[in-house]
């Protein structure tokens, strides 16, 4: 399960396959450095992206709702919860290399805007409510924030929510079938490119849905397998 930390993204598990800035290898972050093959390089995907712990209050759900001390969430512990992030070149997506490379080793073939205000987005107030409904995908949500800014809320392994911060130039992977919501925050401004695996799949299942496929798979590959790989590392240590 993925440990909380008081202090800004540091790292506290032994290697997984984690996507890098050039695409996917297996490495292990220090701090906010990020550790492949002995050379250590900034993460500069944190600017973009960051995560924390969210308070148990019912106050706006656009405000961050930190905890009291502050518990971020590294963006490696955010990968063994199947969430993936990348740090791109978002005033130059339409020609960006690292970009293509992502989408077609990822088969990311479908790709539009959603932009959320009041202005761009038809029945603003009902989409936003029903962003904020927690719920699932049968397929991965992959937003890219082209502009503005956003939070995605995620479930970790014991139901607590992730408040995952992404800003202009952040793109995240969040797995099939995790829980999980999306809110503006108090700037109530964002653009984001949507991609999509061939024909898209936009449907919320709010919760509960547990008996979909998607959710036992998720379960499975990100609740059950992490929590084993956890019992094995700390039994080594
Ligand atoms: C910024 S994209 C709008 C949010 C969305 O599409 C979604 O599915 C949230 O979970
Ligand atoms: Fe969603
Ligand atoms: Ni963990």
């Amino acid at each position: 399960m993925a440990s909380k930390t008081t202090t800004p993204p540091s790292a506290s598990h032994p290697p997984f396959l984690l996507p890098n800035q050039e695409g996917i290898s297996s490495s292990h972050s220090q701090g906010n450095k990020f550790c492949t093959h002995g050379k250590t390089t900034e993460d500069d995907r944190e600017e973009v992206i960051q995560a924390w712990y969210m308070d148990d209050s019912d106050e706006d759900q656009r405000l961050p709702h930190h905890r009291e001390p502050k518990e971020f969430v590294s963006l490696e512990q955010l990968a063994e919860l199947g969430v993936l992030s990348w740090r791109l070149d978002a005033d130059n997506y339409e020609t960006d290399e690292k970009l293509k490379k992502i989408r077609e080793e990822r088969g990311y073939s479908y790709m539009d805007f959603c932009e959320v205000c009041p202005e761009k987005l038809p029945n603003y107030e009902e989409k936003i409510k029903n962003f904020f409904e927690e719920h699932l995908h049968t397929d991965e949500e992959i937003r890219y924030c082209v502009a503005g800014s956003g939070y995605f809320d995620v479930r970790d392994r014991n139901d607590a929510w992730i408040r995952v911060l992404v800003k202009k130039g952040g793109m995240i992977v969040l797995p099939a079938g995790i829980y999980h919501r999306f809110t503006l925050d108090t700037d109530n401004y964002i653009k984001a490119m949507r991609l999509f695996i061939g024909d898209p799949i936009w449907t919320p299942f709010n919760r509960p849905h547990d008996h979909l496929p998607a959710r036992k798979e998720y379960v499975e590959n990100f609740v059950h397998k992490e929590a084993a790989n956890h019992a094995v590392n700390t039994a080594a240590a």
